[in-house]
């Protein structure tokens, strides 16, 4: 144990570069990915330079941590924008690393280290990535790891698409890593996702940042960064996460070379006090082993970006949080959702989504694939509200309340928002479903005013509207319809309000029996929930089986 800590301190002092870095405080990168399954722990380093002049230090670094850790690798950085702009020390650096490449490996920052979300138009990504990308060629760094980081943890999460498609477009970049998802604290319950084929790795903390250059200035004092190390903080980090990934800043390895201090230390605890075997695997391999062992963080969860201080920071001010719904029409089908959607939109002050060209007036986001398409992608369906109190936007969509997945993810992205949903007779559900007959019972078909005074009150909308007046009952179409001005009614089209034959007796008895036991527990959760039972549900149970 004593040994653990004293070597790497007498080491610091040893090869410490005395007059490196005083003043510069600008951002220097190391990234350190620690890895592993089970029993063992995989470290890789990433490092990242404007000016480099630490050369001789990262590869005394790189050597002492390949000795506790199999294959470790520093992964450099480059925004090569600064290539050449620092002092004559710190371009002789430049060249120095540039020429020993291959000793490391390599990842894109942006080519002048500008927040991706400050960016509206890829197309300028694209540009600013570009010139990145051919100082690398010229350079001899390797473009293909596969691997970005944002600056800043900007655009990756919250999720600004277009840092995602410039990416792919320039680097084919594969893999990415935040702190930010779903939130930088607290850490353990970071969990990584895969968005537009990118895999996302949540990064740990490993507490040294651009200000932490001398071991006794440690914020708090040596003992707080000590006691991580030996047992606190960091080492939990390593031995609970199998797969970590650190990012230092180059200048944690100079002056006191708190980086070095930090890795070898760690590593050294950890070998001393567990049997885990720590190693290093390239980022793309990396990805690939974090989500054979958390298949079901595969799935990204999308919040409110304006949620949380730290992610409203790097969300593009092009972008609002405002264009999401306030309540959402969640089915099931064949209920009447059209009816009510209808009615919804004849008020002033509730707004829809604009249609979409493949499901019409349902955008159909939390249920399926189209979640995956981003909020960017959600968000553009609807308007820029132009109260934000007193509009209320809105989206129906009846095969949410069969999904599995949608309440979760409309309870992560739109907590606050209200539900609608209308219950109807299972029996005359199954039925209108497949087009056979349909059998009328639904206050909203009889009686729709009231109804639409009740989601009125509900939604805490206003001003009031009084669909007495605004809407009537077409004889001929047989249902309550919108009233035009000259007496003209327009109601919903062909497909909805079919008229058929009544249902057969038997049909109904079968159905009415193969619903009774999920209508019973409808009955009691509705009771539970202190809501009404529907006349239909009362009748159904009335029923002798
Ligand atoms: N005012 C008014 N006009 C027309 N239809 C009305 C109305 N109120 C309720 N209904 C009932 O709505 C049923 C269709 O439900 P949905 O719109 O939810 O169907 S869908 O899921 O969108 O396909 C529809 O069922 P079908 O007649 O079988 O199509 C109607 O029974």
């Amino acid at each position: 144990f004593t040994l653990n800590f004293s070597f790497p301190y007498a080491a610091k002092r040893i090869i410490s570069i005395s007059h490196f870095l005083e003043e510069v405080k600008k951002l220097y990168f190391c990234h350190g990915l620690y890895t592993g399954v089970s029993g063992r722990r995989k470290i890789m380093c990433l490092m990242n330079f404007f000016y480099i002049y630490l050369f001789q230090a990262l590869l005394d670094t790189q050597n002492l941590l390949r000795a506790q850790i199999t294959n470790f690798t520093f992964n450099l950085g480059f925004s090569g924008k600064f290539y050449h702009t620092g002092t004559e020390e710190e371009d002789e650096g430049d060249d120095l690393l540039l020429g020993s490449v291959d000793e490391f490996w390599w990842f894109p920052h942006m080519w002048s280290h500008m927040q991706p979300h400050l960016f509206h138009n890829e197309s300028s990504l694209v540009e600013q990535m570009i010139l990145n990308k051919k100082f690398a060629l010229e350079h001899g760094i390797p473009t293909d790891m596969g691997y970005a980081v944002a600056p800043h943890h900007s655009g990756v999460y919250p999720v600004h698409v277009q840092l995602y498609e410039a990416w792919k477009k320039v680097w084919n970049i594969k893999i990415t890593s935040t702190e930010e998802y779903p939130h930088l604290k607290p850490a353990r319950y970071r969990r990584g996702f895969i968005h537009k084929n990118i895999m996302v790795l949540p990064r740990q903390t490993c507490g040294l940042f651009t200000h932490t250059i001398f071991y006794k200035e440690y914020p708090g004092g040596p003992k707080e960064l000590d006691k991580s190390i030996q047992g606190g903080e960091l080492f939990f980090t390593v031995v609970l996460n199998p797969m970590s990934i650190f990012m230092t800043h180059l200048s944690n390895y100079g002056n006191d070379r708190l980086g070095l201090y930090t890795f070898v230390n760690l590593a050294n605890f950890v070998q001393s006090w567990t049997n885990l075997k720590l190693q290093t695997l390239p980022p793309v391999q990396l990805a690939h082993k974090y989500f054979e062992l958390f298949p079901e963080q595969k799935d990204p969860l999308w919040q409110n970006p304006c949620d949380d201080k730290r992610h409203r920071d790097i969300w593009s001010k092009e972008k609002t949080c405002d264009r999401l719904p306030k309540f959402l029409v969640i089915g099931p089908q064949k209920t009447g959702t059209t009816a009510l959607y209808l009615f919804l939109i004849m008020h002033p002050s509730i707004i829809s989504n604009s249609p979409s060209p493949k499901t019409f007036e349902e955008v159909q986001f939390f249920n399926r694939n189209n979640y995956h398409r981003g909020i960017d992608w959600y968000m553009d369906f609807f308007p820029v509200p132009s109260n934000v109190s007193t509009d209320f936007l809105f989206e129906k969509s009846a095969n949410y309340f069969h999904s599995e997945e949608a309440p979760k993810r409309a309870a992560f992205l739109i907590p606050k928002a209200k539900i609608i949903t209308i219950l109807i007779d299972p029996s005359d559900r199954a039925y209108s479903w497949y087009q056979l007959l349909i059998i009328d019972g639904q206050q909203l078909r009889t009686d729709p005013a009231t109804v639409m005074d009740e989601v009125q009150k509900f939604l805490g909308v206003s001003p009031h509207y009084n669909y007495s007046e605004a809407l009537t009952f077409d004889s001929h179409k047989g249902f309550w319809c919108q009233l035009l001005e000259e007496g003209k009614t327009k109601c919903l089209g062909k497909s909805k309000g079919r008229k058929y034959p009544p249902m057969d007796s038997e049909c109904r008895a079968f159905l009415s029996s193969y619903y009774r036991d999920h209508n019973v527990e409808l009955s009691k959760l509705l009771h539970k929930l202190g809501q009404p039972l529907p006349s239909w549900l009362r009748q159904e149970l009335q029923k002798v089986r």
